[in-house]
């Protein structure tokens, strides 16, 4: 695509350089000439492939994909009280075929409730139709005011996975919340990102649900990035969307619901904690090429060189790697810089010494350099692969833990909150909650907090005094 540039400017600048990543690694183009719209570029779509067939692996355990309209009719979408008031502003409406007006105005969907529950409606009958695991990939549609920003918060929402669920009781539903929790932890450890879960507060759960968990991830510049939420639904659109059935004793009852969403906010968790000023750092797992073999080519030996090349492909191809090697006629460290920037865990050097001693140099994203006998080659790029993700989850989460800070003090929340998360003791009133949030101009992300860094401790709440358990606070995109 674009030719290589010049080295990312320093991460200390982070949209800046998050800018220029999406450019330079060949992640998505922001030209496209509609507000909160963008193109993704074949290699950012390799990325998001490799990462969202981890998301169906972990799903398909336990639920089916499935595929419902975009169009959603008015008297659908407007069932729901709490659910449009939730999106009323935000939603998109289609009110002409061609020149002629709509008798039915029709919503993109903004996330899939009233497209699918009307559906569901008519496929329960009976407690044995239960429980309903169903999902879809499909593009979302919000009209975001805020600040719109590639991967991040899009109009077009590319990537949507919403997973929308059925069961016969609350505490059916509670479960499967719990469930859906546990998939988005293994997802993100997969993507060796750490993440923070917590309860959001009553006042920032999804419109029309009981309670909502989110997932938060700290990015590079201390503010939090919503990276997924499970929300509890209860019976609020079975309610209205009348999904009842029949119960062993052949009375109609109420079913309990749960949904539960992610986007490519993933793939901007994943390029922005793991990447670095030469470009990305990609975990093995979800990287387009994990192998780059570059042939060190000296003129009169070129034909040997370049076969052992292609055999090493093969080699590494059969084993199951995803490998490219580099004929170009650029000098090596030219091409070095060019897979390093696509964030190419693993490169391969082969040149006439190698071959005359039966080795390659392996060399990681971290530059850290392997000799490896030719005799023992996939066991040996195996450990190093595997080697080099568990560093990379280290780094990660040592970065995480730098960027979480415990406080006891407004003064001390507002100093951390311009670094990271802080963790502070809320009673869980909102009117202390709208102090803290206005007085250091942060968001409460929530309460029940599950990581590692944090611990469970009761306290007296920062603003009254009163008892308290530990709530994190956080600036957020
Ligand atoms: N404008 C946006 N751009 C990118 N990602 C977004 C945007 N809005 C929301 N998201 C992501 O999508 C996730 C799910 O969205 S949501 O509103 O919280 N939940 C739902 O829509 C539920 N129906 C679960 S599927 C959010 O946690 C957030 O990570
Ligand atoms: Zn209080």
């Amino acid at each position: 695509m674009q030719e290589d540039k010049g080295a990312l400017p320093p991460k200390e600048t982070f949209s800046e350089w998050y800018n220029d990543i999406l450019w330079q690694a060949e992640i998505m183009d922001v030209r496209y000439p509609v507000k909160g719209v963008y193109v993704w570029f074949p290699h950012g779509f390799a990325v998001r492939k490799a990462t969202y067939a981890i998301l169906r692996e972990l799903l398909d355990k336990d639920h089916d994909e499935t595929l419902f309209p975009l169009l959603i009719p008015e008297n659908e979408f407007m069932k729901e009280a709490e659910h449009i008031k939730g999106f009323e502003e935000e939603v998109y409406w289609v009110t002409h075929g061609g020149t002629s007006e709509l008798d039915v105005p029709l919503a993109l969907r903004p996330t899939s409730e009233t497209a699918i529950y009307p559906m569901y409606a008519l496929w329960v009958r009976s407690h044995a139709d239960l429980p309903i695991k169903l999902y879809q990939i499909v593009n979302t549609f919000r009209y975001e005011t805020k600040h719109t920003r590639p991967l991040i918060r899009l109009r077009e929402i590319t990537s949507f996975k919403e997973a929308h669920t059925v069961h016969a009781t609350w505490k059916d539903a509670e479960s499967q919340v719990n469930d859906a929790v546990t998939l988005y932890r293994t997802f993100y450890d997969r993507l060796c990102v750490p993440v923070i879960i917590s309860r959001r507060p009553e006042w920032d759960k999804f419109p029309g649900a009981d309670y909502t968990i989110a997932t938060d991830v700290i990015m590079p510049d201390g503010k939090t990035l919503q990276a997924g939420t499970v929300h509890h639904l209860g019976d609020h659109f079975s309610r209205t969307f009348d999904i009842t059935y029949e119960d062993a004793q052949g009375e109609q009852q109420l079913a309990y619901q749960t949904c539960y969403g992610i986007s490519e906010r993933c793939i901007a968790a994943l390029i922005s904690t793991h990447g670095d000023d030469k470009g990305l750092v990609l975990p093995p797992a979800v990287a387009p090429v994990q192998i780059a073999i570059v042939p060190i080519i000296i003129k009169k030996r070129e034909e040997e060189i370049r076969a052992e090349a292609e055999k090493l492909e093969t080699e590494l191809k059969d084993a199951g790697f995803r490998v490219k090697t580099d004929f170009r006629s650029i000098r090596p460290g030219a091409k070095y810089y060019h897979w390093e920037m696509r964030g190419v865990p693993l490169r391969i050097e082969i040149g006439p010494r190698d071959i005359d001693n039966g080795v390659v140099m392996a060399v990681t994203r971290f530059g850290e350099k392997n000799t490896v006998s030719r005799d023992s080659l996939i066991p040996g790029i195996q450990t190093i692969m595997n080697t080099f993700t568990e560093e990379l989850k280290e780094r990660a989460e040592q970065k995480a833990q730098e960027k979480i800070f415990s406080v006891s003090s407004l003064e001390e929340a507002r100093e951390a909150a311009g670094k990271g998360v802080a963790v502070i003791q809320w009673c869980g009133c909102e009117e202390c909650a709208k102090t803290i949030e206005t007085e250091i101009d942060v968001s409460v992300l929530g309460t029940d907090v599950q990581s590692k860094y944090i611990a469970d401790t009761a306290g007296t709440c920062i603003i009254c005094g009163k008892p308290s358990r530990p709530a994190i606070i956080a600036r957020t995109y």
